[in-house]
């Protein structure tokens, strides 16, 4: 897989106040990549760096090979900006359209590129409302009609599903998840939950430093279970657990919730093994799902 973007020891200041820190990191061809953080870690300073917008004011950044913002990104990287706005004066295809057209499309490929866009968010049948007219979520959807325009190769979305109900925001995860195949994303949000299934690379930034980077290839080597008890757990329910042969670590997330980390080369039934020791000891549990969740993988290093 090639490298499609390149940070190295990014910094940016507005002022006196250093917005980003030496961040470095890198994404590949095929990554679909989350970007985490609280309000003012610096996320979207990032995405205006990487479109080109906001220039940094030392280290590295390329894409594609290529400064952000160069002509030979044209048409091969999209954005979805935070808070990407219609001209109120004309109709949602219209504008599309003019994007189209901007990215060098005649004026009928325009048009059916915008058709085809818009069937994608499922507005299709909006195309000539104005913004006015429609919904926030739609307005969202419109606009991120807007980024798949063309063929990008990597489409920069800043918060797409930031004010959407579930259902409109369930709809973009799926939508990018059907075409994350063929192109890359990065996806900034505040919410950890929603981007778990999406995405196999998460950056967490905090105060302007990269706090965590994990990938699903990190995964791969060690296994994780997440025990929910009837009880709370007690010392002999770990000390029993502790012995299972393939453990790396066992934590205690909650009163009544452990993380056990194994290495399945070791113990490939490790999950079985767990059941039969709970069992044996007439130890009730809740649930017993594999894997950590996202939340977990962030902050249980912290
Ligand atoms: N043009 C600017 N001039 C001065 N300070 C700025 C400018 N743009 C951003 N900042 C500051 O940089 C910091 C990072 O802002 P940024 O918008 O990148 O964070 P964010 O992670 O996107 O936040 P949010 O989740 O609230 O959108 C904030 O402290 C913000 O006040």
């Amino acid at each position: 897989m090639s490298t499609i973007i390149q940070c190295r020891d990014l910094c940016k200041r507005f002022g006196s106040k250093t917005v980003l820190k030496q961040l470095s990191f890198e994404l590949a061809s095929g990554d679909v990549a989350a970007l985490i953080g609280p309000n003012g870690a610096g996320k979207t300073t990032l995405f205006s760096i990487l479109c080109g917008y906001a220039l940094p004011d030392s280290g590295s950044v390329s894409l594609f090979g290529h400064k952000p913002g160069s002509s030979a990104l044209f048409g091969k990287v999209a954005a979805l900006p935070q808070d990407a706005q219609f001209d109120p004066a004309f109709s949602i295809a219209e504008q599309l359209d003019f994007y189209g057209r901007l990215q060098g499309l005649s004026p009928k490929a325009a048009q059916q590129e915008t058709r085809r866009v818009l069937a994608l968010v499922d507005l299709a049948d909006q195309a000539q409302q104005k913004a006015a007219a429609l919904s926030h979520g739609m307005r969202k959807r419109a606009a991120i009609a807007q980024a798949f325009i063309g063929a990008p190769q990597l489409i920069l979305l800043d918060e797409p599903t930031a004010g959407l109900d579930p259902v409109n925001a369930l709809q973009i995860r799926q939508l990018i998840n059907r075409l994350s195949d063929g192109v890359s994303f990065m996806i900034s949000s505040h919410n950890i939950f929603e981007l778990e299934q999406l995405c196999n690379k998460v950056l967490y930034l905090e105060q302007g430093q990269l706090k965590q980077q994990t990938t699903a290839a990190d995964d791969n080597a060690a296994q994780y279970l997440t025990l929910v008890l009837e009880q709370d757990n007690s010392a002999e329910v770990t000390a029993a657990l502790s012995q299972l042969p393939g453990l790396i670590s066992l934590g205690a997330e909650q009163k009544k919730q452990l993380v056990l980390c194994y290495n399945p080369q070791l113990n490939n039934d490790f999950d079985l093994a767990v059941l039969q020791c709970l069992a044996a000891n007439g130890w009730r549990y809740r649930n017993l799902v594999k894997g950590q969740t996202l939340e977990q993988k962030l902050f249980s290093a912290n």
